[in-house]
């Protein structure tokens, strides 16, 4: 379970996050939606700790993240990043394995490999890209190797952000596919960032739209197309016409 208690951000007289609240149950998946720099990222990066909110309160399963030992909560999480950033020098399968060579979840450098196999396999990847470095793969592959790697130690709960940018639909469509697959089976709790609307209705149980700093929406995805919020319709249709400005 994660929960956000009135998340206030700013950086200098940029006010990005002024009050948000959000709730996450144990094993569902949010997708936030929300314009270009209304702070999903830095939601994101201040539950990680890789930002230090302005005030307000992060919890998971009822713990304040602050009191939490840092080693042992990071090892909790597993992150899908943009553009898959993988390490173009190290073959997949270290890649994938990469917090299992080092630090708290440190496996014997065998069993590692092992599981990074069982992983690609899971991502539909077969053994022999293992040895193969991430410049040789094409998009969509490198996209299911960072997928490969956010699920490599098993997390509890799940960033996924933007996963489909820079993938053709039919490929989108495999991705969302698969990460709405993996979450089920795993049982993880999961937050995802895009602005794919096709995104949305296969990944999401809860939708959350962030606009002016606040969570301006929030609900199950079935009753996203109905929300009578002329925000969230301007922003799931896809239109320059309503309250939320073309031109920014
Ligand atoms: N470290 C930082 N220092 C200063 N400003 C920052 C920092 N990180 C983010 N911002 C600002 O916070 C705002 C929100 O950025 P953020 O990346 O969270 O937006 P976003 O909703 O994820 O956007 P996009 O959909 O375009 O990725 C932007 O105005 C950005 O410039």
């Amino acid at each position: 379970m994660i929960r956000l208690t009135d998340l206030h951000k700013s950086f200098g007289n940029n006010a990005v996050l002024r009050g948000v609240d959000l709730h996450v149950p144990k094993g569902e998946s949010m997708v936030v939606i929300g314009g270009s720099g209304t702070g999903k990222s830095v939601l994101i990066k201040c539950i990680l700790g890789l930002i230090t909110p302005d005030s307000g309160v992060i919890e998971v399963d009822g713990q304040d993240v602050t009191e939490a030992d840092r080693d042992a909560f990071l090892a909790r999480f597993g992150m899908l990043f943009q553009g898959g950033a993988l390490f173009d020098s190290l073959p997949v399968w270290q890649n994938v394995a990469f917090r299992l060579l080092r630090g708290s979840l440190k496996r014997p450098k065998s069993e590692a490999r092992e599981i990074a196999i069982e992983k690609l396999r899971r991502v539909g990847l077969s053994s022999d890209v293992a040895d193969r470095l991430p410049a040789e793969l094409s998009g969509g592959m490198q996209k299911r190797v960072g997928l490969a790697r956010a699920i490599a130690a098993n997390p509890e709960i799940i960033f996924f952000d933007e996963p489909t940018t820079g993938l053709d639909p039919i490929m989108a469509g495999v991705i969302n596919d698969l990460i709405r697959e993996i979450v089920t089976e795993m049982g993880a709790t999961a937050i995802t960032i895009t602005h794919d609307m096709a995104s949305v209705r296969a990944i999401a149980d809860d939708v959350a739209m962030l606009h002016a700093g606040k969570v301006r929406w929030s609900g199950p995805v079935s009753k996203m197309d109905d929300s009578g919020d002329p925000y969230l319709h301007q922003f799931i249709t896809g239109s320059a016409e309503g309250p939320i400005e073309a031109i920014r």
